[in-house]
């Protein structure tokens, strides 16, 4: 173990400090400069965003552009992946992000070669890996286990676990090749905690998702170390009811009875889902990784 303060990470190379960095003789990181208390929480952050082009995670966009962060909108729909860019201020529009345009990317996170080109093609835009990677991407096949085909299984699978398994290595290994710190936010859901009726698949590939993000965030947080932070941090959110496109193919019988169930007593937004990601995205939670923040309205608690 390299001796603290020796400007050397736990394998003995070299840390990625900022110019004129001086580590102190303590070898303790000193307190965050005061440089990095801004207005704008992510104005240096690349971050990538999957499912960009609809619901949660064009409301993820949205909000981590307000907080000064360059957006790579990734999206299977490449049309709607543009509409967000363009509702980002990004191509087509004079407003550009401190840290460069909002662009747009076209990816089926299910698909191992189209992730490592997304990943390729976000570095050679933008010079750098993603330090903000948000995995929002997925879908439902729902349906009886009586009657799920294997199909509307495997597809569940391959989209909402396979595709964060993907997204996630790929930029994890960006960012440590690049010696640089992040933060990866997954989006599972409260049925991976609890299960829900219809949805064998989909619940199934919700609790992997929490599974494989506790481990990553086990074996990432240490990786990479940085003067006023560590590591790259692995967190997952479980939204409860959110009324997006995805909510809307629900039976309004369902609907009705689990509105009935949410403390809160109304179905969430799509923004509300943005603000808990926007502040795992930040150093506000620079000390939280491995974490599940229900967003729920209190449902199933
Ligand atoms: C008392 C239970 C209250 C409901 C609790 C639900 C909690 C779910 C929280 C989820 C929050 C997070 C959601 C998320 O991550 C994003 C999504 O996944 S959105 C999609 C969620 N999907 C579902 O909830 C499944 C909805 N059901 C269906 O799509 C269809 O029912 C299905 C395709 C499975 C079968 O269709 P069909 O054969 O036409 O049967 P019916 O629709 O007529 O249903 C028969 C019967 O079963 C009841 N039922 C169906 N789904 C649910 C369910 N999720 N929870 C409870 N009960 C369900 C339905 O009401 C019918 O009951 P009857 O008494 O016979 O009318
Ligand atoms: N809406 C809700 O109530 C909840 C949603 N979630 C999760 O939040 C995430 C976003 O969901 P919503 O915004 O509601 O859904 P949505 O259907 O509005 O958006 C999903 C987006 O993912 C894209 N997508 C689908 N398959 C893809 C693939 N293979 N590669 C790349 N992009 C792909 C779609 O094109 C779409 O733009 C999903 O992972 C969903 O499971 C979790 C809990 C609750």
């Amino acid at each position: 173990m390299a001796p603290r303060g020796s400007g050397l990470d736990w394998r003995g190379c070299a840390l990625a400090t900022p110019p004129g960095w001086d580590w102190p003789s303590a070898g303790c990181p000193p307190a965050r400069p005061l440089d990095m208390a801004s207005q704008l929480r992510l104005r240096s952050a690349l971050a990538l965003v999957t499912g960009a082009g609809s619901g949660i995670g064009r409301a993820v966009s949205v909000r981590l552009a307000k907080e000064g962060a360059t957006v790579a909108a990734c999206d299977l729909d490449r049309a709607a992946a543009c509409e967000t860019v363009w509702l980002l201020g990004g191509q087509g529009s004079e407003k550009v992000a401190p840290g460069g345009a909002h662009t747009a990317f076209q990816a089926d996170v299910s698909e191992a070669g189209a992730v490592r080109r997304l990943l390729e093609q976000v570095q050679a835009c933008f010079s750098r890996p993603p330090s903000v990677v948000v995995s929002c991407a997925g879908l439902t096949r729902d349906e009886f286990l009586l009657r799920m085909s294997e199909d509307d299984w495997d597809r569940v699978i391959a989209v909402n676990l396979k595709g964060i398994f993907l997204v996630t290595q790929a930029a994890a290994q960006a960012l440590v090749s690049s010696g640089c710190r992040g933060s990866i936010i997954n989006i599972s859901s409260i049925v991976g905690k609890v299960g829900n009726v219809g949805q064998t698949n989909y619940a199934a590939s919700k609790a992997g998702v929490i599974g494989l993000t506790q481990t990553a965030a086990r074996e990432l947080g240490r990786l990479v170390r940085h003067p006023w932070g560590h590591g790259i941090r692995c967190n997952s959110v479980l939204p409860g009811f959110i009324t997006t496109p995805m909510t809307q193919k629900v039976p309004q019988k369902v609907l009705d009875k689990v509105i009935g169930m949410i403390p809160m007593g109304h179905l969430g937004d799509p923004e509300d889902v943005a603000d808990a990601v926007t502040f795992l995205a930040s150093e506000d939670s620079g000390y939280i990784t491995g974490a599940s923040v229900e967003v729920t309205g209190g449902l199933f608690m």
